[in-house]
């Protein structure tokens, strides 16, 4: 048995609780997977290095509406590929490298689950080796859900840990679900010259979105990819180099590969928790409190495992928080969840902060909305935008901004400053006419559209 001042379970934000607060203290850092966990492995990074590429191919094939004439003459899918991997998986390589070789880490390379709410057994390779700590942070992440039906027909399917990695492009794709990963790999792999076909139970594309954008970007996704809403799949075969989805309606869809994007669930159940006394939620979620103090003392959780929200940048935040606490137990600080913005890479681009229009009616607020489009401003005219828009939402008696919702081109950049004024609770007034907003750049449509609300 080998005791340690902290003992932290998975690699991916949890990587980053080793801070120089800890220089004098022993470490034991746990992982059984790739090091490094989701988001550079296989989430935020090498996915957002696909969409560069795929923007790239959907800016030749537009380019004649600009009057430049251009064609798309090859898509090199394997060097496309290499260029993504051949720069990530050398830094999971060199973060592992370090922690095996650091000064106060010892590196498990395996698989934890809890004995007591100290003590874990860590089973490397068939290799079972106790490990007890003063306190233990469970950063396990989250893992694809696959569907029952999926799971139980045999089908061949993928997820996002190994549809980056063919070495081919198929010619067709069948992907199930409408959320994040699914528009983001629909786009992808359309640009890069995929058929792809949706098959979603939601009614609509993005259906957690602010109603508006959801309803415009199912219309946009209509257009590109062949979208099936409100569908059950009942059965799933494979037939002449393909699988088959079968909906209830009798509606067969077909691909050459199915890509499984059903939502993701907190790595927990096999942690043996009771072992510890941590509790968590229906959902699988570990409990924790605003401190990301689990229901057993000493034991913290971080990230997908324990968050509502499944977000590199809220899991940075609450690795930053939950490493202050274990180095500062008489001075804790707490996680802040007030404004948490995500944006979705698919095309067009799709960025939010805040609460939607339903959410901000149903809180009781009495509102302004302005819906701007792109098109309306100089730039939207250069871009020869024609669908873009930004979607502002306050509260007409305080002019506090209560929610933000882009879909466009650089969305993901452009609802910056409105992330900065929601958490510095700038009065919407002030932020349109208190500074200058540069002409003609595309952050004009945030100053239109701050400028079309109407206050009391
Ligand atoms: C395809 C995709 C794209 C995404 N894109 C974005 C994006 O653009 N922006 C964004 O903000 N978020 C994005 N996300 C979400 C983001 O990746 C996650 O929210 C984030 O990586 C979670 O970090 P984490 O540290 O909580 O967990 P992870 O990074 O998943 O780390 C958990 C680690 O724990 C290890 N582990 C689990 N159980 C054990 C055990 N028992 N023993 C030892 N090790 C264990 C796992 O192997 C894993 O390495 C994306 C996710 C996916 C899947
Ligand atoms: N850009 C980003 O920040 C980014 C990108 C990718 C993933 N993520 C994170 O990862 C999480 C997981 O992504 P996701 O896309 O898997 O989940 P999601 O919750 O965004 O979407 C799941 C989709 O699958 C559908 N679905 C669920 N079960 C189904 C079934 N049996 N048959 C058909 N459709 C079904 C749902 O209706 C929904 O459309 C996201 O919620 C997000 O937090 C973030």
């Amino acid at each position: 048995m080998t005791h340690y001042d902290l003992a932290i379970i998975g690699t991916g934000s949890g990587n980053s609780l080793v801070t120089p607060d800890f220089d004098d203290k022993r470490v034991a850092v746990i992982e059984r997977a790739t090091f490094g966990g989701t988001c550079l492995n296989v989430g935020c990074i090498p996915t957002k290095m696909f969409v560069y590429a795929a923007e790239v191919a959907e800016t030749v094939r537009g380019a004649s509406k600009y009057g430049i004439d251009a064609r798309i003459d090859d898509v090199r899918w394997r060097d496309i590929r290499d260029r993504v991997f051949g720069r990530i998986d050398p830094i999971a390589e060199g973060g592992r490298d370090y922690r095996v070789n650091g000064p106060n880490t010892t590196a498990y390379l395996g698989s934890a689950r809890f004995t007591g709410p100290h003590s874990l057994i860590v089973d490397v390779a068939g290799e079972e080796h106790e490990v007890t700590a003063d306190q233990i942070v469970i950063a396990t992440g989250a893992r694809p859900v696959i569907p029952e039906v999926i799971r139980a027909s045999g089908v061949r399917y993928y997820t996002n840990d190994d549809v980056m990695r063919l070495d081919e492009l198929p010619a067709s794709m069948v992907i199930l679900g409408g959320g994040f990963i699914a528009s983001e790999f629909a786009h992808v792999f359309s640009a890069l010259g995929v058929r792809v076909s949706i098959v979603t139970r939601g009614p609509a594309m993005l259906r957690a979105e602010d109603e508006t954008v959801s309803e415009a970007f199912t219309r946009e996704a209509q257009r590109r990819w062949d979208v099936h809403l409100s569908a059950s799949v009942t059965g799933a075969r494979e037939e002449g180099g393909e699988v088959v989805l079968t909906c209830a309606d009798g509606e067969q869809v077909r691909g050459e590969l199915l890509l499984v994007a059903t939502g993701r669930e907190p790595v927990s159940a096999d942690l043996n928790l009771p072992a510890a006394g941590v509790e968590t939620h229906v959902d699988g979620r570990v409990k924790v409190d605003a401190y990301g103090r689990t229901t057993a003392a000493g034991v913290w959780s971080l990230g997908d495992a324990s968050s509502a929200y499944q977000l590199k940048h809220v899991a940075n935040h609450e690795a930053r928080i939950v490493a202050h606490n274990l180095a500062h137990p008489d001075d804790l600080r707490a996680f802040d969840h007030r404004f948490v913005p995500s944006a979705v890479f698919t095309d067009p681009q799709i960025a939010s902060v805040g609460l939607t229009e339903r959410e901000a009616e149903e809180a009781g607020a009495k509102l302004t909305v302005k819906v701007q489009y792109f098109g309306d401003t100089a730039y939207g005219w250069a871009m020869e935008d024609t669908s873009s828009f930004l979607k502002l939402i306050a509260d007409r008696r305080t002019g506090r901004l209560l929610g933000a919702h882009i879909m466009g081109p650089f969305a993901s950049s452009l609802i910056q400053p409105l992330i900065q004024a929601m958490s510095f609770e700038q009065d919407a007034r002030t932020l349109a006419r208190g500074q200058y907003w540069i002409h003609p750049a595309l952050a004009e449509v945030v100053e239109n559209a701050l400028l079309g609300l109407e206050f009391d």
